[in-house]
């Protein structure tokens, strides 16, 4: 099988600080690779890198297109990388309102996306967009309420909903859970590892809490100082993490 994204010899430098160095990996089509690191290790540099938010300094992100098979996406034109994270790339930020328009209202946000692929039927996309309301949990009845009278659960449910209506095949997260309530973030990780599951989605998803990759990620990328110190099985390399650095990581979660 062709990997959906074969990522080889990313680095990323900040003047003399090293961002994120040697890092590869292939992805494979419906499968969940988390990365972890404790704060400033590299995850939020590689996550950019990878999605060409970031320019890196070296490397390959190879993505198997659905018109011309994998294609280096650091070398394509502005235009055709725009047009791929309309389209088969998605993007789910820590904060929702980097990822909404807040004056918009939460239908017009989900059709927003619906219409840069070329949706152009009122009735169609209203209606795509009050199901996929339905499918994050929100109510019909908020169609047409702002992202600004939500709470912070619902936003980043909404925000969810927007990237996913377009069915793309491979989604970014940044820390997708991170500052909500705890009981708030258990509902949004059930409705993400459903979500995925259901839609066989590729994802990469960087969170700093094990307890979300547990939940979500196949496999597992362990950061420190913007290197991979370990990669695996996810249940591998949690239950017998084999770098001091891991075992650090872990136990300390034990411990709290
Ligand atoms: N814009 C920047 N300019 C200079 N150095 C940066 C910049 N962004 C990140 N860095 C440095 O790159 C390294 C990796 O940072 P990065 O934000 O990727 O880590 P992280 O693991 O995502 O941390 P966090 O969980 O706190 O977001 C750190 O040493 C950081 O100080």
């Amino acid at each position: 099988m062709t990997p959906l994204l074969q990522v080889k010899g990313i680095e990323k430098r900040y003047g003399a600080r090293i961002g994120c160095k040697d890092v590869s990996f292939d992805l494979y089509p419906g499968e969940v690779m988390g990365i972890v690191g404790e704060s400033g290790s590299g995850k939020s540099t590689l996550l950019n890198c990878l999605a060409g938010h970031l320019d890196s300094d070296a490397g390959q992100v190879i993505f198997d297109t659905r018109a011309d098979g994998p294609v280096d996406t650091l070398q394509m034109s502005e235009p055709e990388r725009r047009m791929l994270g309309r389209t088969d790339w998605a993007f789910v930020h820590q904060h929702a309102r980097d990822g909404l328009r807040m004056s918009v209202s939460a239908g017009g946000n989900i059709g927003e996306r619906l219409m840069a692929v070329g949706d152009r039927h009122y009735g169609n996309i209203r209606d795509t967009a009050i199901d996929w309301l339905g499918r994050v949990e929100i109510s019909e009845a908020r169609v047409d309420d702002r992202p600004t009278a939500f709470s912070g659960g619902m936003q980043q449910r909404l925000q969810i909903a927007r990237n996913l209506v377009t069915g793309p095949r491979l989604v970014f997260m940044d820390e997708p859970t991170g500052g909500l309530d705890v009981s708030v973030q258990a509902r949004l990780l059930d409705l993400l590892r459903g979500l995925v599951r259901e839609m066989g989605l590729s994802a990469i998803i960087v969170t700093h809490d094990l307890a979300v990759v547990r939940l979500l990620a196949d496999r597992l990328m362990v950061m420190k100082d913007g290197h991979v110190v370990e990669a695996g099985l996810t249940d591998q390399v949690l239950d017998d993490p084999q770098h001091a650095y891991t075992q650090l990581l872990v136990s300390s979660v034990l411990q709290v």
